[in-house]
């Protein structure tokens, strides 16, 4: 018994420990750090007795694969994904460096920690112990992909990896991708994502003095649009302070610069009014609203032809399948992996909270676009939500009882006999 319980305490070390180990890696923005993760993920994932295949769609991002094999290979496979990539940290307003993974009265605070590293060893290390259970006996195939550049759109990630014979190769039938925390004690579950659109609007006008009382100046309609679109989020809230809807369920347009003015080598000119002016968005959609409506209130209400304003509108990645339809995952029963994923979970003790959009985007949507069912899960209960926040953290014991989760849900999921088609 207690040679037991001291085998068990050493696990858990060493799963905590090959966390920090990956954390402390520096894989955030602008300048990540693949070759190392890549390195480190490798040979972790072999030690665990994982194939390993590293893929590269752009050069310096790999993207490595792990497999473990299912008895039976004409059935549809599992894929489990996490990202490698994070976006960057401001050290100096962080309480602990972002890079220490440090462990302070068992919190580890690290850039990554939530958003989406722990995954990436939960994954491997449920794997490990499987893979040393002799009563494990998978019927399909997991596989792990680790990937670069989510944080940045995916093209050269999970985009090109989707898009490759070596993907369909892989004949994958369910994916599981990054969800979010959860400040409770239910887990959260996603269904979807939000699709990111960058709005740039663009206001000219004539220049002139600045005592004057203008019309149709640049700064004067690019005013317009923002109080049009002030307007709008408030009705967007009012949605939301109504109860009748979830904010991930609603359309965000949230400012992320403002630019105008006559620059001159001192800095501004003060005393005249530019002639041009512009402001860019983060618009997040869910798969509910039609993105031509979207458009359409963005030609005709906050950037339009009569007060000289031009827009543009970048999409990153999909936000239709290709068969038209909205990117969605069904959660009842026409989905055969939804009961199995939500009874695995429940056998691991957990329980999971009613399925929800995310407000956010995840490389879930590449997979959705091919008309696999994706859902998104991060179990991190009882966490408060950090993700691209300072301070990022992760409680040794949440993130302990994640791998148990994954253990669960593995081993269901593979074992699932089903028609999953
Ligand atoms: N995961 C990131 C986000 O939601 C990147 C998505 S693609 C721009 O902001
Ligand atoms: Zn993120
Ligand atoms: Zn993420």
């Amino acid at each position: 018994e207690p040679d037991q319980q001291h085998q068990h305490h050493q696990q858990q070390q060493q799963q905590l420990e090959h966390f920090q180990r990956y954390l402390r890696i520096r894989t955030a923005h602008p300048h990540p750090d693949y070759a190392s993760a890549a390195d480190f993920l490798t040979s972790l994932a072999t030690s665990a007795g994982l194939e390993t295949l590293t893929l590269e769609f752009s050069p310096g991002k790999p993207l490595i694969l792990l497999t473990c094999r299912g008895s039976d290979p004409t059935l549809p496979s599992i894929l489990l994904n996490s990202h490698i990539d994070s976006v960057p940290a401001e050290p100096l307003k962080w309480l602990h460096p972002p890079f220490s993974a440090s462990n302070v009265d068992g919190r580890i605070f690290a850039r990554g920690s939530q958003d989406d590293k722990c995954l990436a060893i939960q994954y491997i290390e449920a794997l490990r112990v499987l893979k040393s259970d002799p009563s494990f006996a998978p019927l399909r195939t997991v596989h792990v992909s680790l990937v670069p550049d989510e944080e940045i759109g995916g093209r050269d990630g999970m985009g090109a990896f989707a898009n490759s014979e070596a993907f369909d190769a892989l004949n994958v039938g369910f994916v599981l991708d990054e969800g979010q925390a959860s400040p409770t004690d239910e887990f959260r579950v996603f269904y979807a994502d939000r699709s990111p659109w960058s709005l740039v609007i663009r206001a000219v006008g004539p220049p002139g003095h600045g005592a004057r009382m203008y019309d149709g100046s640049a700064a004067e309609n690019l005013m317009e649009s923002v109080e049009a679109i002030a307007r709008f989020r408030e009705e967007q809230r009012a949605v939301v302070e109504a109860g009748l809807a979830a904010p991930s369920e609603l359309v965000t347009v949230n400012p992320v610069y403002f630019k105008a003015g006559t620059p001159s080598e001192t800095g501004y000119v003060k005393n005249v009014q530019p002639s041009e002016a512009e402001a860019g968005f983060d618009v997040r959609l869910p798969p509910t609203v039609d993105p031509d409506l979207m458009k359409r209130r963005i030609a005709e209400e906050w950037a339009p032809h009569s007060r000289n304003m031009t827009y543009q509108i970048i999409q990153k990645g999909p936000i239709r399948d290709n068969a038209g339809k909205p990117l969605m995952t069904a959660t009842n029963e026409s989905n055969p992996w939804w009961s199995v994923f939500v009874q695995a979970v429940t056998a691991s003790g957990g329980k999971l909270s009613k399925p929800e959009i995310l407000s956010s985007t995840t490389d879930a949507r590449f997979m959705r676009q091919k008309g696999i069912p994706a859902l998104g899960f991060s179990p991190m209960a009882n966490t408060p939500i950090l993700l691209h926040d300072h301070n990022e953290f992760l409680k040794d014991t949440v993130f302990l009882r994640g791998i148990k989760v994954y253990e669960n849900v593995i081993r269901s999921l593979s074992s699932f006999a089903g028609n999953s088609e």
